[in-house]
């Protein structure tokens, strides 16, 4: 598989353009499957050059290449928050966003798992208060990390995105370069007025499975 040497990418976070030089083969295997960062950017920005092995693995996953963009989503733009029916609130697009979009990061709090227990010292695992606690971790055996949207002052839209199943029409993607952070993406197009979705996984529902609609 030809492995290109020089690559340039646009970085979702910041928009800077990001060079990434002299790869060898066995680099990007190495990262594209096991997702670390710092290397490369991460396997989505591969994503990009095709033929890369990135490329293959999302291929295998069945979901599309990101399509970056340094702007989120904006609140009021592009989204708006609406009730939904059995969940609460819920974020509904104002637009069509097409499939591969960037949408935005998962904004909140990031605290360790000592912070977490400290900070919900008493508090039931199905409480409405430990609904926002999202994993930021890696798959390397790191210290667990997570976001808390729980304040909306220091979070952003993505803390009103309800769990879709596998009728979920975004995916959540963990950065790790230039910072750790979650990203969700467009899974397919999205019409305006239709809530957007995601699969918040069955760890998520251990405790509260009786609550899906
Ligand atoms: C991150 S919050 C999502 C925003 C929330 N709906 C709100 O009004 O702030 C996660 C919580 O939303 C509710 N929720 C999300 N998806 C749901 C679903 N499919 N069925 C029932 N409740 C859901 C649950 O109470 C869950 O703990």
């Amino acid at each position: 598989m030809k492995i290109p040497q020089k690559l340039f990418a646009q970085d979702t976070a910041a928009g800077r353009e990001l060079r990434l030089t002299g790869l060898s083969a066995a680099t990007v295997l190495f990262a594209a499957s096991a997702g670390i960062e710092g290397v490369l950017k991460n396997s989505a920005l591969l994503a990009c050059v095709p033929g890369s092995i990135a490329a293959a693995v999302i291929a295998s996953r069945s979901i599309p290449a990101p399509v970056f963009r340094s702007q989120p989503l904006q609140m009021g733009v592009d989204v708006e928050v609406l009730p939904s029916e059995g969940r609460g609130e819920g974020l509904f697009a104002l637009r069509t966003i097409e499939k591969g979009s960037y949408i935005f990061d998962y904004l909140g709090e990031t605290l360790s798992q000592e912070e977490i227990d400290e900070k919900y010292v008493g508090v039931r695992s199905d409480s409405s208060s430990t609904a926002y606690l999202l994993e930021l971790n890696g798959p390397l055996g790191l210290k667990p990390t997570f976001v808390d949207a729980f304040d909306p002052t220091l979070s952003n839209a993505a803390r009103f995105m309800n769990h879709g199943g596998d009728a979920s029409n975004l995916y959540k993607f963990k950065q790790r370069y230039p910072t750790r952070r979650l990203s969700f993406f467009a899974k397919e197009r999205i019409e305006s007025g239709e809530e957007l979705l995601w699969n918040y996984g069955a760890s998520y529902w251990s405790n509260r499975e009786e609550e899906i609609v």
